[in-house]
């Protein structure tokens, strides 16, 4: 299974992403934003988190004209899987490539601290590794991570059972406690909370293991 991590100028969390991947089991490349291209050969594309382009305008509203996410789009439109956290999932909604938009936190402070989530669904690669109505307890660490939409996409994710984690203790105003949600066909998720600072007893827990190798088993399979 071959898995893209991609690399801005701020980004944080890409090591640790790699390092999450091939703990279970992917070949990791790392791809830099100016890159036109996307391997072929890739069966997930990362967008991991942290500071890309500084935060400024909005965050991730940057990255998101970068060539790589030209890319991105194509890998996406022809059934490619994603997987974007914290600043990642910012960049896939200023993309597009997801519904609605993270707003600075209603507290206006960024939050740092582990957070409990209720698994949603466990209908998609990414969550099958759990049961709905599992609680997870990965890390978050943002300034904008309160997710908003309008009330007809929020009919629709709660319609297509689209929303795959929410908070337990909403720490920064999303609507609807929405921690993570799902592409139409399932095959994108964007998160704020972190799987990737989740998969080592040193982390200080493991639950996002699951996430991890039931995503890269599937994929073994496709
Ligand atoms: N950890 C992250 O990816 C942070 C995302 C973004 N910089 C924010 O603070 O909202």
């Amino acid at each position: 299974m071959k898995a893209a991590v991609i690399v801005f100028p701020g980004s944080n969390c890409d090591r640790d992403m790699a390092v999450a991947l091939k703990a279970a089991g992917a070949d990791v490349e790392m791809v830099w934003h100016k890159d036109a291209d996307l391997p072929d050969h890739l069966d997930l594309v990362t967008v991991p988190g942290g500071f890309s382009f500084g935060d400024y305008l909005r965050c991730g509203a940057i990255a998101a004209q970068s060539p790589i996410c030209k890319a991105l789009a194509r890998h996406v439109n022809r059934g490619g899987y994603a997987l974007g956290v914290c600043n990642g999932f910012q960049v896939l909604t200023e993309t597009g490539l997801l519904p609605g938009a993270l707003m600075r936190n209603a507290g206006l402070k960024f939050v740092c601290k582990s957070s409990a989530l209720n698994v949603v669904t466990s209908s998609s690669p990414f969550t099958e590794g759990y049961n709905a109505g599992d609680i997870v307890n990965f890390p978050i660490a943002h300034h904008d991570g309160n997710y908003t939409a309008d009330p007809q996409t929020l009919q629709v994710l709660n319609g297509e059972d689209r929303i795959a984690f929410t908070y337990r203790d909403n720490p920064n105003g999303s609507l609807a406690d929405i921690a993570g949600v799902l592409s139409e066909n399932r095959r994108v998720l964007g998160m704020m909370p972190h799987p990737e600072r989740a998969v080592d007893d040193g982390h200080g827990g493991t639950d996002g293991q699951a996430l991890f190798r039931g995503l890269i088993g599937q994929l073994a399979n496709v």
